[in-house]
């Protein structure tokens, strides 16, 4: 007969395992205390105490990781097995090494469908499951201001209960949810990544959701959708990813109803961004490279795109714009809790709890970050630029 052993994770990480760590831990409290001397135990006792604070600290309290969802312990490589985690992570940055060809846009998708095997838990654990930004409101969590935003988007769309709506790029489905809820819509998402349609069914399924959300695995560029299907569309920071943005806008034109409208939040370079400034370069090529992009778009460039495909221009504008607060606060605030993360990331990574790779993974995040949060005080760039469009009658 067979033995099954508990792994490290299990006794270490889990309820049952942190209850026996704790228990061990006092019991060796105890013997020590009452075998040293008086001045001894005292002195012991408080370096525990302070140790025991100082590590309650560093992983609960500074800045926690967003706690429902995603664990550190559970990190993995999306759909890519552990052993080849590293692997990918190398074969994501040869993308950028090779010359911008005509043939890399038809490896954009799986580029992009890497991308996200390699950082969706890291995401889900470091930011929640809506993956985007939205602008800070005084006084509002971040939650509530990620809600806002995505309210807006439906709000835009002007739908009502019952109606089939698409989300172009759904990720884990946290916009979904929320819109779903809002406007009693029925919403169809699409993500190119399987893991993602996974842990969104997954969401759905606990918030009781089901019967309005449903997730489709699938490339936004062929959509396996019919025509005139929809009664409205929406894309939070997703259609960046395509190679050419006419391609995604004209599959959204065909599976929309006549008349009826589609609004999507784009990354862009603003007004105030310049090519022959050197500065300018480095923080957008750094936010290509973090956020697996084929090349960012100018503003100017969202409106033409959209309108080449048939759409008649509603409302354009940069939801950035005052008097709306800071989008990167989060992400700058965030700074020193990503050194804790970093660090813990490094411990599961050597105790073989996280696939290796997942520092490397967690390492250009970091660097990122940074990219966004000059782009965002810089005023070059924005991930919020709002376009809302009509499918003619
Ligand atoms: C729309 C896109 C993604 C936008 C954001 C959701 C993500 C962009 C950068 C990400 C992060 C950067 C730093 C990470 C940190 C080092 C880690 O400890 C915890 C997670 C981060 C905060 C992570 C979270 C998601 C982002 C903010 C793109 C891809 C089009
Ligand atoms: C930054 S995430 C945003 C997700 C979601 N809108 C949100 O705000 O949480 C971008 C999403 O676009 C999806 N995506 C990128 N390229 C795609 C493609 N060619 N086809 C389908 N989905 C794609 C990714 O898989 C991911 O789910």
């Amino acid at each position: 007969m067979s033995v099954q052993l508990p792994s490290v994770k299990t006794i270490w990480f889990y309820p049952n395992g942190t209850i026996k760590a704790i228990i061990a831990f006092i019991s060796i409290t105890l013997f020590s205390l009452f075998s040293l001397s008086p001045m001894d135990s005292l002195a012991l006792f408080c370096t525990g105490a302070l140790i025991a604070g100082g590590l309650f600290w560093f992983v609960c309290i500074l800045g926690p990781a967003e706690q429902k969802g995603k664990r550190a312990v559970d990190l993995s490589g999306g759909s890519i097995s552990a052993e080849k985690v590293q692997d990918n992570y190398k074969q994501y940055w040869s993308f950028f090494r090779r010359p911008k060809e005509i043939e890399t846009a038809e490896k954009v998708p799986d580029f992009v469908d890497t991308f996200y095997n390699l950082v969706t838990d890291i995401y889900e654990w470091g930011w929640g499951q809506s993956f985007h930004f939205s602008p800070s409101i005084p006084g509002k969590s971040h939650r509530d201001a990620t809600r806002i935003h995505e309210e807006m988007a439906v709000d835009l769309i002007d739908v009502k209960p019952g109606d089939r709506i698409l989300d172009v790029g759904c990720g884990v489905g946290g916009p979904m949810r929320a819109i779903a809820s809002h406007s009693r819509a029925k919403v169809v998402g699409i993500t190119i990544n399987e893991y993602q349609v996974n842990r969104a069914r997954l969401h759905n399924k606990k918030a009781g959701l089901e019967d309005l959300c449903e997730v489709v695995c699938g490339n936004f560029l062929e959509m396996p959708f019919q025509d005139n299907s929809f009664d409205g569309a929406y894309s939070i920071e997703a259609t960046c990813h395509a190679p050419q943005l006419e391609d995604v806008y004209a599959e959204i034109f065909r599976v929309l109803k006549p008349g009826s409208l589609y609004v999507s939040y784009e990354w862009v370079t603003t007004e105030k961004y310049r090519a022959d400034n050197p500065e300018h370069v480095d923080i957008i090529q750094g936010i290509e490279r973090g956020d697996a992009l084929p090349g960012l778009r100018n503003y100017k460039d969202i409106a033409e795109m959209a309108r080449k495909v048939g759409f008649e221009i509603v409302k354009e504008r940069d939801l950035a714009k005052p008097p709306a607060q800071p989008w990167w606060t989060r992400l700058k605030m965030g700074r020193i809790a990503y050194w804790r993360n970093h660090i813990l990331v490094t411990i599961l990574s050597a105790l073989g709890i996280a696939p290796k790779g997942t520092v490397d993974v967690h390492e250009m995040l970091f660097v990122t970050a940074d990219h966004l949060t000059r782009g965002g005080e810089t005023g070059i760039f924005t991930p919020m630029h709002m376009i809302l469009c009509r499918k003619p009658e």
